[in-house]
């Protein structure tokens, strides 16, 4: 099933070369879902814009377009309003024959993209040894569902998860390492270090105290540099350490990524700079190797460059970027590629593809975009905190959620007098706190702050997970009460929509496939958020307004079926956003 709007696109199309020529073959038409349900379905606003070019009124021309189209096999005669929009109501026939095409398909007749292309996302990427903050969470849960979006519209997705695996902090960690865990490197598990990031910052502090301690870093960044075996063992060890912590929460949310830190890329490293030297991009500035930016300068005005490589000889966090997007275009065969990170990064994002560009790095054909995002806030608007003023751990963000979620539940069910096996508390209280911290991450346009609320998101009311999970929910118990097999309902039937909330709620259901074509390309996962919130809303009404067991046929049929639509599309929708759904809750 093509997507409504892009019918609707090449009709209106056809109709400007109609009426006006050839020239106008590439026009936009400007083609958008209507704000107001009161103004039909789409709207398309090109007569506006193109009153200067063709030098005449906007109704005129919006007249002339509509003389020379025919919808008529979708939508009633096309409406012109206002200054000179064209409004599209779609017919009832139109709305029932699209739905029953679909009945059955597990794509709710979302079409995979004709040119689907290798995509490389890079998200989650925290740093060895230090903590993985709220920041990296939301890295890894926009960026996630970005992937899976992108992968359900057939693109060749890579998961990257540039850990921060390698630089001089290492020298620190690992003389601390044989201070104080001596056995750590002879004896198989001896290593118990816990809480690497108390480890990281002790090591810090015997690092900022001790002139020797110093010294010995120092010492140990030549020989990490230089592959001595002993000190690669000892960074295996920390890596390792930190991995599995990452793992726990990945384990926690079902997200899986491959892992190719910063480490990956050393090799590459030399030859970055060789080449940018050769193409006669590099200067020496104070003894390191730096490109000179455009658009960029100092607080004092002055020139800014970006270092590539340190007067001492090292690289650093830029020089491992422009190797990345070096292998991950040539080796990778990337035609995409997405860094979901901080907003506090797009500055050194700017300035590597910048240079990139101007090495001639990056192929026309290639896009490489900096997805950014806002601050995770506490409730005072400040950082997030504990009550005793420490930075939340992520570990313990999730458990609270989920404990939350279980006590919401155990309260219910003492309420309803409800008895349930463990297990299934269990797996409740994990899906609905879970979910809930992904949703409230996911539901905010991610280039706005947002402030981290467990009541708000936890709530069975409002644009929540809880309230889109139980909207699934009430719907498998429609099945359950009646007795019906959804997975069987409506194949050959034809379907009937009168009331006024089975309409909109079927356009909705009809509409996916434009939501989701609007996150592929402007990456804002909030929309489809917004869509499903929506579509619980829309499903809300039409139940209250539609009795469906009771109704006779073919109401009946016709109304189950837009239950089965709107549960699948419920379940598909928050697969999307990384969120499973519950048949009981
Ligand atoms: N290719 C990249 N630079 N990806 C993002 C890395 C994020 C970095 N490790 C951080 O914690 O801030």
């Amino acid at each position: 099933m093509k997507a409504t709007i892009e019918q609707l696109k090449k009709r209106v199309s056809a109709a400007l070369v109609a009426a006006f020529g050839d020239e106008l073959a590439e026009t936009d038409p400007l083609l958008v879902p209507a704000s107001n349900p009161k103004f039909g379905d789409y709207q398309a606003n090109v007569a506006m814009s193109l009153a200067k070019p063709l030098k005449q009124q906007p109704r005129a021309i919006a007249e002339q377009i509509v003389a020379n189209l025919d919808v008529s096999d979708f939508c009633e005669p096309p409406q012109i309003a206002g200054p000179g929009f064209i409004n599209f109501t779609l017919t009832h026939a139109y709305i029932e024959s699209q739905l029953s095409s679909i009945i059955g398909f597990a794509r709710l007749g979302v079409e995979k993209i004709d040119n689907p292309q290798r995509v490389v996302v890079d998200f989650s990427s925290p740093n060895i040894a230090k903590e993985m903050h709220v920041g990296h969470l939301r890295s890894t849960i926009i960026g996630d569902s970005i992937a899976r979006i992108l992968e359900f519209l057939g693109h060749d997705v890579l998961r990257l998860n540039h850990v921060g695996d390698w630089g001089t902090q290492f020298g620190m960690l690992i003389t601390y390492l044989r201070e104080a865990y001596p056995d750590a490197l002879t004896t198989a598990d001896a290593l118990d270090i816990g809480d690497l990031v108390a480890f990281y910052k002790k090591a810090k502090q015997r690092f900022d105290e001790d002139e020797q301690f110093r010294e010995a870093s120092r010492q140990e960044v030549v020989q990490l540099q230089a592959k001595s075996e002993d000190t690669l063992q000892a960074w295996q060890l920390l890596c390792e350490q930190s991995r599995r912590e990452f793992q726990k929460i990945y384990d926690l949310l079902d997200i899986h990524l491959n892992e190719r830190g910063e480490s990956f890329y050393n090799a590459y490293l030399p030859e970055v700079v060789a080449d940018l030297d050769k193409l006669g991009l590099l200067e020496e500035d104070q003894g390191a190797q730096c490109v000179f930016l455009e658009g960029f300068t100092n607080k004092s005005g002055d020139p800014q460059p970006l270092i590539v490589q340190k007067s001492d000889g090292g690289y650093n966090y830029a020089t491992t970027d422009l190797a990345a997007l070096r292998y991950r275009i040539d080796k990778d065969g990337a035609d995409r590629i997405i860094y979901v990170t901080d907003m506090g990064q797009a500055t050194h994002f700017a300035q590597v593809f910048q240079v990139a560009t101007r090495a001639g790095w990056i192929p026309e054909t290639v896009e490489v975009v900096h997805v950014p995002f806002g601050l995770v806030q506490g409730e005072d608007g400040k950082k997030l905190k504990t009550r005793s003023g420490e930075t939340v751990r992520l570990r313990d963000l999730l458990d609270e959620a989920v404990g939350r979620a279980r006590a919401d539940l155990e309260q219910r069910l003492h309420d309803e007098s409800r008895h349930e096996s463990e297990e299934f508390i269990d797996r409740v209280a994990e899906v609905v706190g879970i979910g809930a911290v992904k949703y409230a991450d996911l539901s905010q346009n991610r280039t706005s702050s947002y402030i981290f609320s467990y009541d708000k998101m936890l709530a069975l009311q409002g644009n929540t997970a809880p309230y889109l999970l139980y909207a699934y929910v009430r719907i498998q118990g429609i099945s359950r009460k009646g007795d019906v097999d959804f997975g069987h309902i409506g194949a050959g039937a034809q379907l009937k929509f009168r009331e006024e909330t089975e309409l909109a709620l079927a356009k909705h259901i009809l509409s996916l496939g434009e939501t989701i074509g609007a996150v592929e390309a402007d990456l804002l996962p909030n929309r489809l958020c917004q869509y499903l919130f929506e579509l619980s809303q829309k499903f809300n009404q039409f139940y209250d307004r539609c009795p469906v067991l009771q109704a006779k046929e073919p109401e009946r049929t016709s109304r189950l079926v837009l239950c089965d639509f709107t549960a699948r599309t419920l379940k598909l929708g928050l697969s999307l956003l990384g969120i499973p759904v519950l048949e009981r809750m």
